[in-house]
């Protein structure tokens, strides 16, 4: 079931010096109970689109439709309800931390605000949150600040936070990119027990092919690129038989810990298009055109709508059965 549908988003900033805007006519349905994540390289558009989708940007054109209405046309009462029901997790959970409110003060407000407990049992709840979230419900631990915590603390703390609000839906924006590898594999997995046990839905943002398909398992993956989407569909076909040639890229990308299978993982392919990371995309033709291996003439002349390739499964890409299958080895190392 959709819980947000995504019509024709365009998004440009009046400052921005690019001549592509930040989004182009994006549109996809984020289902409820369930992780859709965003992914692409750095620029693509991922955080404007998450900033859009929880009412924090309001795009110059197209809608974002909940329970079949546009958030930016909601009555006053329904709009608040939409910000309690759509809370952010950032990146830098450091900036998004008051650096002057202690670990009570971070949680307490938003319970009291919402009315989301009695009064009365604000004080349990907090506790009753910082054990969700694997932190330390003990006096002192409260009365600390965000510079006294750990980076994993932190980003336990703004789940705590975003949680606390009983959500339906977190924009997850890169959560663990800041984190060291062993932290980062265990802030994923609260995330995950937390999705479960509290019957949340992800919009889970990264740049990280890896990253996502540890957190996608069962729920569905958007591929990003200069403001478009190139692909999108259940998260264990896209990984399994990627269908643009940018997704197939990526995830040949994705690095593993053996130093020999690495060796072999960067393919001619994927050197190739590396070598013309700094082509501008094509502003006619396919936008990838320019940095795909496998273009054809025709893919310089008009640019490819999504289309379905399978039910639920779209691809923007005039020869998808020219992206290769990934070599059976990476297949079962990227489907884990
Ligand atoms: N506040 C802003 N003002 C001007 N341009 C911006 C602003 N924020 C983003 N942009 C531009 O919009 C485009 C999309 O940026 P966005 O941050 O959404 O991408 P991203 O995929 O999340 O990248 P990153 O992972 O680096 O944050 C980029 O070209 C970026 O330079």
């Amino acid at each position: 079931m959709s819980l947000l549908e995504v019509s024709k988003l365009t998004h440009r900033y009046p400052s921005s010096s690019s001549e592509l805007p930040a989004l182009n006519e994006v549109s996809l349905a984020v289902d409820a109970d369930t992780v859709t994540a965003i992914v692409g390289e750095s620029g693509c558009g991922k955080t404007t689109l998450g900033r859009v989708l929880s009412g924090l940007v309001k795009p110059l054109a197209g809608q974002v439709l909940y329970d079949g209405r546009d958030i930016h046309q909601l009555p006053r009462t329904d709009w608040d309800a939409y910000r309690r029901n759509v809370q952010i997790a950032q990146q830098d959970p450091y900036s998004s931390l008051n650096p002057g409110l202690s670990v009570r003060e971070t949680l307490r407000p938003g319970l009291l605000r919402h009315r989301i407990v009695p009064r009365h049992q604000v004080p349990s709840e907090i506790l009753r949150l910082l054990e969700l979230v694997g932190l330390d419900a003990d006096p002192r631990f409260l009365r600390r600040f965000p510079h006294q915590l750990s980076g994993g603390q932190r980003q336990r703390l703004a789940i705590a936070r975003a949680v606390s609000l009983r959500p339906q839906l977190i924009v997850a924006d890169e959560p663990t990119s800041m984190l060291d590898v062993s932290i980062r594999v265990s802030v994923l997995d609260l995330m995950k027990r937390l999705r479960t046990e509290q019957g949340l839905a992800y919009v889970f943002i990264s740049h990280d092919f890896g990253v996502v398909r540890y957190i996608a398992t069962g729920g569905r993956i958007v591929v990003m690129f200069f403001g478009e989407v190139v692909e999108e569909g259940p998260a264990e076909e896209v990984i399994r038989r990627p269908q643009h040639p940018y997704s197939y890229l990526l995830l040949e990308s994705i690095p593993v810990p053996d130093p020999r299978t690495a060796r072999q993982r960067r393919s001619a392919s994927v050197r190739a298009v590396e070598e013309r990371v700094e082509q501008p995309p094509s502003a006619t033709g396919c936008i990838f055109s320019n940095r795909c291996p496998f273009v054809e003439d025709a893919c310089r002349v008009a640019r490819p709508e999504l289309t379905e390739v399978s039910p639920g499964h779209r691809a923007a890409c005039l020869f998808p059965e020219r992206v290769p299958q990934l070599p059976q080895g990476l297949q079962a190392d990227v489907t884990g």
